[in-house]
């Protein structure tokens, strides 16, 4: 039996397929896996059953991957799963940026007693009027999943796009529409395009990557949007720039004090993938993600240990072991087995970084002294007896 337990809300859909050999739990502390959306999880005590932690989304920020690690727990997030969802909403915060959309709104609102609203209006309609986003040029910096949707719809859409992503996958590039024009310099997007659009993961070294330097070289009438993190961006200085008449318009999707209500801001609360087919798909991959370890062993889409997929067992067991990603694991562990004889029928050892993830699958069953001796190997995490 195995137990999960949900910080966040998950889809229905997702959490139904687990099988009745899960059971949901209130306290991380009794789970072997967390669901997690947007909890923060950096200082949270995580216990020794847990196994691993789900992000039904794309951002790990919340969550302490080291740490993680460190304990053997893997972290999982599901790549993708959210990205129309998100791309659909920078559209809506372009065409909200183009023309004043809100003010025309909310001028309707307050004038809903007016019998001559419609006469009215049309006097006033030049108050809110705006461009088109045809023609213009968009700049798009990361061209992940979210990226290269938003890029190619924007081709789609008649602008000129521009590309920057030095670390882009052949996945992506393979995706991209070929008329996305190539930047290997950030600054030519800041210096040349009408809309610059930010989908990076918050890391260390991404932070404040949109800073007063990048923004001094954007025109006056550049439209900034960042559907990604709000600490990938200075926004003291996106704000001053503002209201100094330094750039147009400001749209983000993760309000703070320092942009909800400021000049030329346009905040939404998080919603970028708060839609039911988003969720879904999140919820659907997380938990497949989550069953595949659980109880395969396999990691798919892992941010903080390797991938590493040998399917389901069809030998008399299977080891796991997450370790160090440093020289004589594998001989170690070869050697333990076969002092025992217990003979090795496939084995899979990958690493990322400075951690590895060896799947081990045996002949005949493997006593609790063997598997003892592989905790005590140096540079091992954790053993899990699969099957
Ligand atoms: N608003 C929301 O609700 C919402 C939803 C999903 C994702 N997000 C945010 O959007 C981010 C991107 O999501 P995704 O699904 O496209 O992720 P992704 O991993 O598919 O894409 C990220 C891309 O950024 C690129 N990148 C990394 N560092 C870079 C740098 N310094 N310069 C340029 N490119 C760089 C990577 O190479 C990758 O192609 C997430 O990390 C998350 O923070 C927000
Ligand atoms: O779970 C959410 O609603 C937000 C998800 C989003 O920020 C992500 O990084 O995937």
């Amino acid at each position: 039996m195995f137990q999960y337990m949900c910080l966040n809300p998950i889809a229905g859909v997702g959490l139904n397929l687990f099988s009745n050999q899960y059971e949901k739990v209130d306290d991380i502390k009794n789970a072997d896996a967390a669901l997690v959306r947007s909890a923060a999880m950096h200082d949270m005590e995580l216990g020794d059953r847990l196994l691993a932690v789900a992000r039904a989304g794309a951002g790990v920020n919340n969550i302490p991957l080291d740490k993680c690690a460190e304990q053997g727990i893997v972290v999982f997030n599901t790549p993708g799963a959210n990205a129309n969802g998100v791309k659909e909403l920078v559209f809506a915060g372009m065409l909200y940026a183009s023309r004043d959309i809100v003010g025309g709104i909310d001028w309707c609102l307050k004038n809903q007693d007016d019998e001559n609203i419609a006469k009215t209006a049309e006097k006033q309609k030049k108050n809110f009027a705006g461009t088109e986003i045809q023609g213009k040029k968009l700049g798009v910096i990361g061209l992940g999943a979210i990226g290269a949707l938003v890029a190619n719809a924007a081709i789609e859409l008649g602008m000129e796009v521009y590309g920057y992503d030095p670390y882009i996958s052949i996945q992506a590039a393979w995706s991209l529409n070929r008329s996305v024009k190539h930047v290997t310099n950030v600054e030519d997007i800041y210096k040349e395009c009408d809309f610059i659009t930010i989908h990076v993961p918050l890391l260390d070294s991404t932070k404040k990557m949109i800073d007063a330097k990048a923004i001094s070289l954007m025109k006056p009438t550049a439209i900034v949007l960042n559907f990604a993190r709000d600490l990938l961006v200075d926004e003291e200085a996106i704000v001053d720039a503002l209201s100094a008449g330094k750039l147009r318009k400001y749209v983000s999707d993760f309000p703070n004090p320092t942009t909800v209500g400021a000049k030329g801001c346009i905040v939404t609360p998080h919603l970028g993938a708060s839609t039911e087919e988003s969720e879904d798909n999140c919820a659907i991959m997380a938990v497949r993600e989550v069953r595949d370890y659980l109880e395969n062993g396999n990691i798919v889409h892992s941010v903080n240990f390797p991938a590493n997929n040998m399917g389901a067992c069809t030998t008399a067991g299977r080891i796991g072991i997450l370790h160090k990603n440093v020289a004589g694991m594998i001989a170690q562990y070869t050697t333990i087995l076969g002092a025992a004889n217990v003979n090795v029928a496939d084995l899979s050892d990958k690493g990322k970084g400075d951690y590895a993830y060896a799947l081990i699958d045996v002949d005949s069953p493997v006593d609790e002294e063997t598997i003892a001796k592989l905790r005590e190997v140096d540079g091992v995490i954790r053993v899990r007896v699969i099957k």
